[in-house]
């Protein structure tokens, strides 16, 4: 468990983080999203011992990162995958990590395996590593200790679509495994298809935070059709509430419940969820209306 509570950052007159408090249950991933400047990095180099806090806490477990036995077994950290040794080979940098760690060699085997780093891109130079290749490389140092929290920092920057999908599908199998995974992105919808929580800040202060229902709620579905009658018919059978809107229908479920309902001979004109564009929408009015003396908190934890 992350518990970031009423943690305060000061860089001279600046004030960098304002009383953030947040939390990361085990077994989700939590998606950081915050426009350039907002604070996130600052969170996350306070909870792993790179940055002290004014005030509050950041704690793993209970602990502040210094005080955790064997940190790099416990906890997997990237937060800038171009800081890597450049001189190094891939597979140098995690056979040392690993021996630092008392690991056994065939683990590096295993985490190259895991972030898809072929044998012989393992063999070359760090320095002539491609961004996704150096973000792979540092999510296989994250993984190494075999941690059970994750923090990342902008983990899918520089990867292709394959490797965003990749990602993607590692850190939900992480998250089902029990692993606790906090991670920062701009790529907003990235982080609504991986992550199950969402915690938005702005200037420094929490902005909405809570799980995907609860921040973009509205899980009606907009149809437009034509004929209409067959599939309101259709609907009332199946139980399904319904009201008109405009030349269409707001109906009171999923999209995907909708469709094999829809009637022979009925043409689906348009069909959309009744709220806006989801977590990118949400994400542009909330940090469009950012004041530093304002705060709004969405539905909570
Ligand atoms: N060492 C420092 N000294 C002074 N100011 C700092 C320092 N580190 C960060 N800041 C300031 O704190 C604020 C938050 O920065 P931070 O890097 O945490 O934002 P971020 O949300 O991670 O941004 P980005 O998405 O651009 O990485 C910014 O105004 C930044 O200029």
């Amino acid at each position: 468990m992350i518990d970031v509570h009423d943690l305060t950052k000061r860089y001279g007159s600046h004030v960098a983080v304002d009383r953030v408090t947040f939390h990361c249950p085990p077994a989700t991933v939590t998606g950081f999203l915050g426009a350039n400047g907002a604070g996130k990095s600052t969170v996350m180099r306070i909870l792993v011992g790179l940055a002290m806090a004014t005030s509050g806490s950041a704690t793993i477990d209970g602990r502040r990162y210094r005080d955790i036995p064997d940190p790099a077994t416990r906890i997997g950290i990237l937060l800038d995958a171009s800081a890597q040794h450049a001189g190094r080979t891939g597979r140098e940098a995690l056979a040392m990590s690993a021996f630092q760690l008392g690991l056994p060699r065939s683990r590096v085997d295993q985490v190259l395996a895991a972030v898809g780093l072929r044998p012989e891109e393992s063999l070359r130079r760090i320095r002539g590593y491609s961004l996704g290749m150096r973000q792979r490389l540092g999510l296989a140092h994250a993984l190494l200790g075999n941690p059970d929290v994750l923090i990342l920092d902008e983990p899918a920057n520089g990867l292709d679509p394959a490797g965003i999908r990749w990602m993607r599908d590692l850190l939900r199998e992480y998250a089902a495994d029990g692993g606790t995974v906090l991670l920062s992105s701009h790529l907003l919808a990235e982080v609504e298809a991986v992550a199950d929580r969402f915690v938005l800040i702005g200037e420094g202060r929490i902005l909405a935070q809570g799980t995907k229902d609860e921040l973009l709620g509205d899980r009606r579905t907009f149809v437009r059709a034509a004929p209409q009658k067959p599939l309101t018919l259709a609907l009332d059978e199946a139980g399904l509430t319904w009201t008109r809107h405009g030349d269409g229908l707001l109906i009171d479920t999923d999209a995907h419940r909708i469709w094999p309902l829809v009637p022979n001979g009925v043409v689906i004109e348009e069909l959309r969820p009744a709220s806006a564009a989801g977590l990118e929408d949400l994400f542009l009015r909330i940090t469009a209306q950012t004041q530093r003396d304002t705060q709004r908190t969405g539905a909570s934890a």
